[in-house]
């Protein structure tokens, strides 16, 4: 049998999708996978944690932290230059856990070419959880702007939703591997839509990873 899959997580918060990864592979849900190592940008991220409980090796590697651009820069060439390197620098650092499959779960920076680009030239793959369907709610605060849109009754088929997709350079726009429509209800506040949305999520991110990983161990044995 071939070699497991190897998964590099990336996180920036709580990790309960992260969490919903750890438990399908111990489960078998995800089968014949090692979730190498965890990488955050947020020092506080329980993610963390969530790692140590369970002795995956996690490394914090933070753009102003590292000093690729000062706290607070304004001028925007400075930033896209230090973003640029620090990009450049976690792709290096990914790249040496010798991955297979890249999960973006809660990680909120957007990656430019100089992350993207050494990934795909090592054959990396890197999916991504957005809580938002296909070509809508493309960003940060995607949950929070379909549940405004449904009180402003512009909300189509009063249907939110959430997808795993593959990770291009322009943001929320890679090919879709799963999609799953929310229903919004009459008298929902946010914080029952973000519920909904949340328990979806731990699903899809399952299901859709054991689909690519399924992809990945076919093509170890060939
Ligand atoms: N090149 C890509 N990078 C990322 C993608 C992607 O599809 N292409 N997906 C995101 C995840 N994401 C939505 O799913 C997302 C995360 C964060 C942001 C954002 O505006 N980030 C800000 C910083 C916000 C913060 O630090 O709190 C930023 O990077 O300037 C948008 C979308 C992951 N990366
Ligand atoms: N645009 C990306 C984005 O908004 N991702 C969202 O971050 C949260 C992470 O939760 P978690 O840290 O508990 O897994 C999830 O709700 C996920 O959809």
């Amino acid at each position: 049998m071939a070699s497991p899959c190897r998964i590099v997580v990336m996180a920036s918060g709580n990790g309960s999708n992260f969490q919903a990864l750890i438990d399908a592979v111990h489960s078998g849900s995800i089968l014949h996978t090692q979730i190498v190592k965890l990488f955050v940008n947020k020092k506080t991220a329980f993610a963390i944690q969530r790692a140590e409980k369970v002795g995956i090796p996690t490394e914090y590697f933070n753009m102003v932290k590292e000093g690729f651009v000062v706290a607070g820069e304004k001028d925007a060439e400075k930033v896209k230059d230090g973003r640029a390197r620090y990009d450049a620098a976690l792709a290096q650092r990914v790249l040496e856990a010798k991955p297979d499959l890249v999960v973006l779960a809660g990680w909120m920076h957007i990656f430019s070419v100089p992350f993207l680009r050494p990934l795909e030239e090592a054959g990396v793959k890197v999916i991504n959880l957005h809580p938002a369907l296909p070509g809508k709610y493309d960003g940060a605060g995607a949950i929070e702007r379909q549940y405004q849109d449904f009180k402003d009754g512009k909300l189509e088929n009063n249907r939110a939703g959430l997808m795993i997709h593959y990770v291009i350079a322009e943001v929320d726009r890679g090919s879709p591997i799963l999609t799953q429509e929310v229903e919004c209800r009459e008298g929902d506040e946010l914080k029952d839509l973000e519920e909904r949305i949340h328990a979806a999520e731990h699903e899809l991110i399952v299901k859709a990873t054991a689909k690519v990983v399924g992809e990945i161990l076919a093509r170890k044995n060939l």
